[in-house]
C-alpha cells in the first residue's frame, strides 16, 4: 500500500517534471521564434524604406524584397503547428485561415504574376503586414519575457482596427488586378479534354477566393475585437470550440 502511494507520488513528480520541462522548452522555442520573426519583419521594413528613399518610387520594390518576404511569411506556417500541439492558446482554424490567405497572396498571386508586382495595392498590403507583424511578434516576445511595455500591448490590440481592413483592401485590389492576366494566360488552369478528365479554372477560383473574404474576414476581425476586450479591458470571453 505504502509502496503504491509512494509510486503515485513519484509518478506525479515525474509528470510535473515532464510538464515543466515541456513548457520550458516550448517557452524557449517560442521566444526564439518570435525574436526571429520580429527581426525578419524589421529587416523587411528597413529594406522597403531604403528602397523607397533611394529610388523615390515603389516600382521594383516587391522584387527587391521578394525572397525575404517569401521566407518569413512561409515560415509562419509553424504557427498553425503551435496551435495544433497546444503550446499557444489560439484556434488552429483562425490561425490557419490567416496564415494560408497570406501564403496564397505571396506565392499564388504576387509572386506568380509579375505584371501586378508594381501595383500600389501590393505596397499597401506589404506595409500593413509589416507594421502588424513587427507589433505582433514583439508583443509575444516581451510577453514571454514578462516585460511587456504598455505601448506595445496597446498597439497590438488597437492598430488592427484600422490595419486589418486596409490589408484586406490591398489584398482584394491585388487579386482583382491579377484577374485579366490570369484569364489571358490560363495559368494554373486545366481545360478539357485532358488525360485526367478534370477541369479547373484559376480565374474562377480567384473570384471564389475574393468572395470568401465576405464570410471569413468578419470572423477574424471579431475574433481580434474579442481578444482586445479580453486583454485590454479584462473581460472574460467564452470562446466556442473549433
Ligand atoms: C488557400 C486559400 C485561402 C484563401 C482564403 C481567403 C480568405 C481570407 C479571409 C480574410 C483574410 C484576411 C486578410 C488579412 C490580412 C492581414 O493580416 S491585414 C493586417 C492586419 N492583420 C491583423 O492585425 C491580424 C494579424 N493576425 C493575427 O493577429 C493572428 O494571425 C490571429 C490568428 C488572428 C491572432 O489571433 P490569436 O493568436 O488568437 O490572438 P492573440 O491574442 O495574439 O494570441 C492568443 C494567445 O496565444 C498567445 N500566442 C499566440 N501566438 C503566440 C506566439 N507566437 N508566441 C507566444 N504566444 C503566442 C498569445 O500570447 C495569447 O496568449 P494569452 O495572452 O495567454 O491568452
Amino acid at each position: 500500500m505504502a509502496s503504491s502511494e509512494e509510486d503515485g507520488t513519484v509518478e506525479e513528480k515525474e509528470n510535473n517534471n515532464k510538464k515543466r520541462s515541456k513548457s520550458a522548452l516550448a517557452t524557449a522555442w517560442l521566444t526564439f521564434y518570435n525574436i526571429a520573426m520580429t527581426a525578419g519583419w524589421l529587416v523587411l521594413a528597413i529594406a522597403m524604406m531604403r528602397f523607397y528613399i533611394q529610388k523615390g518610387t515603389h516600382k521594383g520594390l516587391y522584387r527587391s524584397i521578394a525572397r525575404t518576404l517569401k521566407f518569413f511569411q512561409t515560415f509562419a506556417l509553424v504557427e498553425v503547428g503551435h496551435c495544433a500541439i497546444g503550446i499557444v492558446r489560439t484556434s488552429v482554424i483562425v490561425t490557419g485561415v490567416q496564415v494560408c490567405s497570406r501564403i496564397f497572396m505571396v506565392w499564388f498571386i504576387t509572386n506568380s504574376i509579375r505584371q501586378i508586382q508594381n501595383e500600389e495595392s501590393v505596397i499597401l498590403f506589404l506595409v500593413v503586414w509589416t507594421v502588424t507583424e513587427i507589433t505582433r511578434y514583439s508583443y509575444y516576445t516581451f510577453n514571454l519575457l514578462h516585460h511587456l511595455p504598455y505601448f506595445i500591448k496597446w498597439a497590438r490590440y488597437n492598430l488592427f482596427i484600422v490595419l486589418y481592413p486596409l490589408g484586406v483592401i490591398g489584398e482584394l485590389l491585388t487579386i482583382y488586378a491579377a484577374l485579366p492576366f490570369v484569364r489571358r494566360s490560363g495559368m494554373y488552369s486545366m481545360r478539357l479534354p485532358n488525360k485526367y478528365n478534370v477541369s479547373f479554372d484559376y480565374y474562377y477560383c480567384l473570384i471564389v477566393v475574393m468572395l470568401s473574404y465576405i464570410p471569413l474576414f468578419p470572423q477574424l476581425y471579431f475574433h481580434m475585437l474579442r481578444q482586445r476586450r479580453r486583454v485590454l479591458h479584462g473581460e472574460v470571453i467564452v470562446e466556442k470550440d473549433d
